[in-house]
């Protein structure tokens, strides 16, 4: 069994989710960077590939001390598990996301390098599945196993590729932003290469909000639960 799987990401209008130098651009509106808070704090864990570590350096935490507050009246950390996805331990070890502020867990691939895991190990949990590369159904069996039922991904285009392309996504909700970032190298929603027959999703909610629009989409895979 695997968890709920949600992408989240804020989109510029043409299509971009940061620029071509890959740094974070602040995309999302001040009404949508609220939303993303409470869907941070309602899910089990929250997701990234190791590039969005490498370009962003996030914290990945739950802003509002409103909601860690409710988190932890329902019996819950503060803060939902991070998860990093990098197949050979690239994390680097000044990071964010390895501080005390989280459980955190960074998944490995068998080539990663045994004494960088080492230290990994020192500063956050870390699970091993495939062998070139994270194997992200293990990953999630592994989640689900320890108790993740909600998953939020936030990213980026090559996580979100392949996730998709293993029909391991329930929904996606996209903030389209009213700016124009441009650049032919700049990252999409999802890159990799194009799938042969287009995956399909159906439209569940459109919310105007600030400068931009929430959209949700359940995708099609989305009854393929059971891995
Ligand atoms: N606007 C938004 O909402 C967001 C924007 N971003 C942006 O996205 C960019 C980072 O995206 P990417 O470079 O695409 O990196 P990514 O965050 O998708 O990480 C990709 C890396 O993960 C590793 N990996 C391990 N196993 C894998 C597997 N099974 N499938 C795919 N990757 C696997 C690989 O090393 C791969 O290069 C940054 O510029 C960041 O600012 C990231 C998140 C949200
Ligand atoms: N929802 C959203 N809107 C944007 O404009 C963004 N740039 C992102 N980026 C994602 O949020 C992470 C940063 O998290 P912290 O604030 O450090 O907790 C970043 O790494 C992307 O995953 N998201």
């Amino acid at each position: 069994m695997r968890p709920f799987v949600f992408i989240n990401a804020a989109m510029s209008l043409d299509g971009k989710i940061s620029n071509d130098r890959r740094e974070q651009v602040r995309i999302s509106s001040p009404e949508d960077f609220r939303v993303v808070d409470r869907l941070r704090a309602e899910s089990d864990a929250v997701m990234v590939g190791i590039g969005t570590v490498l370009s962003d350096d996030p914290k990945l935490t739950v802003k509002s001390e409103e909601l860690r507050r409710e988190r932890v009246e329902r019996g819950l950390p503060e803060n939902p598990i991070r998860v990093v996805v990098d197949s050979r331990a690239r994390t680097p070890l000044n990071s964010q996301v390895l501080n005390q502020a989280a459980r955190t867990i960074v998944a490995v691939a068998e080539v990663a390098d045994e004494e960088k895991v080492e230290l990994l190990r020192r500063r956050a949990e870390v699970f091993v599945a495939g062998k070139e590369r994270v194997d992200l159904r293990a990953l999630l069996e592994h989640l689900y196993s320890i108790g993740v039922r909600r998953l939020m991904v936030e990213g980026g285009s090559e996580i979100n590729y392949s996730l998709i392309r293993e029909g391991l996504v329930d929904e996606i909700r996209v903030f389209y932003s009213g700016m124009v970032i441009a650049g032919r190298r700049a990252p999409t929603l999802v890159s990799g290469e194009s799938f042969d027959t287009p995956v399909e999703a159906r439209l569940k909610s459109v919310e105007p909000l600030g400068n931009g629009v929430a959209v949700v989409w359940e995708m099609r895979t989305a009854n393929l639960r059971k891995v």
